[in-house]
């Protein structure tokens, strides 16, 4: 089976910022020493921040992980009672962290101060209990085991390295499946917490701490940005990004307007969830658009190319290009198709089936004076005359 790991670069990157961020800490001990303490009180505002600050922009799992954090955190210099306890219990406490990170990878999420939030309460404090209750069976087993002697194993390897192994693999493969910021913050949280487990970082608590938090706010920013400027469908950047770049635009420009041909009627033939995954296979051939151009999705299945300081003559070959590699496009599309017991078995694969769509495109270049609005209604215009030509041209 093929696997595709589109949050490969996301995690990849994730993983860099942070050991960079690590790096760079550990090089400037001189610079920050002095201020410790200056860097512990701002860590508290940090700790309130980022718990108000993530659950205002929807993403509560960053506020539950920051609360956890400022618990541990607390507790360790003292604020809060329990650091015997804690230092007693510390096998029981790096795995409830560890499955308490993994149960939020897997979770969605949902506003706090809801049944949903008082549900993942109730989930976070069973991962308590499940790491208490894996201590206990894992001596047992251990006890089980020991009489086959086999190789390597020992009581901690049951006890701690093969659930960190299992739940550590399961969010790697979560992470480098999905691209997503915000699985790749909560694995580079799990390493840092076995590192800190196994003392392996030379820094203080409130600079790792603080690393992390200045990690879920910079992923809450870029994520929120990333979602008001990208089309959520096709991954292209949305019509609110076209406004932006309208405002940057210099004298000369040409637009084109390009909209899927009878694409209505491919959705009542195919179904909407097959449409979709056209429009995305159609936006990903535009994307690959060259001579300087921009491409956006406008809207539904029409889609902008915008090419700064050309004139229309400088686009058509390549406008022509496009519509033609679309055309040409033999689209092979999943066609789901209910499994019975009988397919299961003989494994059969869902059918898939070959498609093929076309577009039409309108370019306009600016005149002198024109706002871009204008231009872009001329483009329109431009596509009208393109669909009464018959559809799957270019026209001006
Ligand atoms: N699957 C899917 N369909 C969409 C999406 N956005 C818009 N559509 C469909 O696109 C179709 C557009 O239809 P029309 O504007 O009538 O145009 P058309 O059928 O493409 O015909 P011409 O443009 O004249 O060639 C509608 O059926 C919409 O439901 C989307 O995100 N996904």
């Amino acid at each position: 089976m093929f696997l595709k790991l589109t949050g490969l670069k996301t995690t990849l990157w994730s993983a860099l910022a942070l050991s960079l961020a690590i790096v760079i800490t550990l090089y400037s001990v001189s610079y920050w020493q002095p201020k410790i303490f200056l860097i512990e009180q701002v860590l508290l505002g940090l700790f309130i921040i980022s718990i108000i600050f993530s659950a205002q922009f929807s993403r509560s799992r960053f506020s539950i992980l920051t609360s956890l954090w400022a618990l541990y955190y607390l507790v360790k210099s003292q604020w809060l009672p329990g650091n015997t306890y804690l230092n007693n219990e510390s096998e029981w406490l790096f795995l409830s962290g560890v499955l308490s990170i993994g149960l939020l990878v897997f979770i969605k999420d949902r506003g706090l101060l809801s049944l949903h939030g008082f549900l993942r309460l109730f989930l976070l404090v069973t991962a308590g209990l499940v790491a208490k209750a894996w201590l206990i069976v894992s001596v047992w087993l251990f006890s089980y085991l020991a009489p086959y002697q086999l190789p390597y194993l020992d009581l901690t390897l049951i006890k701690i390295t093969l659930p960190l192994a299992v739940i550590g693999a399961l969010i790697l493969f979560k992470s480098l499946r999905s691209p997503s910021l915000l699985v790749a913050a909560l694995l580079t949280s799990l390493v840092i917490w076995v590192l800190i487990y196994y003392q392996q970082l030379d820094l203080p608590l409130s600079v790792i701490v603080t690393l992390l938090l200045v990690q879920y706010i910079l992923v809450v920013v870029i994520d929120s940005y990333y979602l008001a400027y990208r089309d959520e469908l096709t991954g292209l950047p949305s019509r609110r990004s076209l406004n932006q770049l309208a405002l940057s635009l210099s004298r000369q420009y040409t637009v084109a307007m390009l909209d899927i041909d009878h694409f209505k009627k491919f959705n009542d033939t195919y179904g909407h969830d097959i449409g979709d995954q056209v429009l995305k296979l159609v936006a990903a051939k535009l994307a690959q658009v060259k001579s300087g151009g921009r491409v956006f999705r406008y809207g539904g299945e029409e889609f902008t190319i915008v090419f700064p300081r050309k004139a229309s003559i400088e686009t058509i070959a390549e406008l022509e290009r496009l519509r033609q590699s679309i055309a040409d496009y033999d689209i092979a599309i999943r066609h789901p198709v209910r499994k019975t017991k009988k397919s299961r078995a003989a494994k059969k694969p869902n059918d898939l089936k070959v498609v093929s769509v076309t577009i039409s495109i309108g370019v306009a270049t600016r005149s002198a004076k024109e706002s871009f609005e204008h231009t872009l209604k001329r483009a329109d215009q431009a596509l009208y005359r393109a669909k009464k030509a018959g559809r799957n041209n270019v026209s001006e």
